[in-house]
């Protein structure tokens, strides 16, 4: 599909299959498009061009049907504040429509989800925020759906935070519902997806388990190099000419699949500094260009 903003092609040409009952992470630096790919998929935007399908649901024809069988966890935080956080369970629970006879169970198993049992009648403002965001989330799992959009679920929040939402998702997945999940964090995507597609400037330009994006586009193994700027531009320069993707971290030039490396380039080079494992984070930052948070 394609996505156009006026000059700005927010998507451009993706093409992404989700296979049922996976975790499947949408990784990729800001501005990538993974949010507008988000957006295309709730309908709340139209393509320009291609096609999608949600679950059987041609979009934007059946985005009603589409919708009312995934469960959607926005980035921004759009909990009613004047309610409490079963009351904004509760709106929700009749929005998609839980049969009234179910809805009192529907809220109560969302709020053990979110763990928010003994603060079910808090007012929403007076959560804190890593409470939010396991209401938020539990909200979009209130009535039980096959498939799960989280777009950068725990952008901003804190690495305990963090960890709690981590378990909420791999719950999910132990559960057997597909998530689609967008995040620019490496440890998130490499923790709780099954595969990743890597997207850079609204294409997917690399798929598939995290161990298989590390040993086609980083090899296993890294040799830093540190040393003055000539220096590393030498090392990024003859490793280049033999074929071998190069980052640089600061004051080091990392080369890439360093076991690829031929005998004659290692003399060149000499003893790298540091020889580590390849890494998620490295196929990152060759594909996109990008440096990580
Ligand atoms: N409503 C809009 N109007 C104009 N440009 C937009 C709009 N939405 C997105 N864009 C542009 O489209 C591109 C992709 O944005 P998008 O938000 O999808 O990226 P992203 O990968 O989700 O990044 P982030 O994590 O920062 O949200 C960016 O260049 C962005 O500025």
């Amino acid at each position: 599909m394609v996505k156009r903003y006026g000059d700005v092609t927010a998507v451009d040409g993706l093409d992404l299959e989700v296979p049922h009952g996976i975790c499947l992470g949408l990784l990729g630096p800001n501005g990538a498009g993974k949010s507008t790919t988000m957006r295309l998929l709730t309908a709340q935007s139209r393509a320009d061009k291609g096609e999608i399908t949600v679950l059987g649901h041609s979009l934007p024809g059946a985005s009603k049907r589409a919708r009312a069988a995934m469960g959607v966890v926005p980035q921004q935080d759009n909990l009613d504040e004047e309610l409490t956080a079963r009351q904004n369970l509760e709106v929700f629970a009749h929005l998609y429509r839980v049969p009234k006879d179910d809805r009192a169970a529907a809220v109560g198993r969302a709020l053990a989800v979110a763990q928010l049992v003994d603060r079910a009648d808090t007012k929403t403002g007076n959560l804190s925020g890593g409470m939010r965001r396991r209401l938020l989330i539990a909200r979009g799992l209130v009535h039980r759906p096959r498939l799960v959009l989280l777009d950068e679920p725990t952008v901003g929040l804190d690495p305990q935070v963090r960890q709690e939402l981590w378990s909420l998702v791999a719950a999910l997945r132990s559960e057997g519902v597909t998530t689609l999940m967008s995040t620019h964090y490496i440890e998130e995507a490499e923790r709780l997806a099954d595969e990743c597609a890597l997207m850079s400037h609204g294409k997917v330009v690399a798929r598939g388990t995290p161990a298989d994006l590390i040993a086609e586009h980083a090899g296993t193994h890294v040799d830093e190099h540190y040393g003055p700027p000539e220096r590393l531009s030498e090392v990024e320069e003859l490793a280049k000419n033999a074929g071998l993707p190069t980052r640089r971290t600061g004051p080091s030039v990392s080369v890439l699949a360093a076991e690829r490396q031929p005998e004659s380039l290692r003399q060149e080079l000499g003893p790298a500094n540091v020889r580590r494992a390849a890494s998620l984070e490295d196929v990152f930052v060759v594909l996109t260009g990008e440096s990580v948070e």
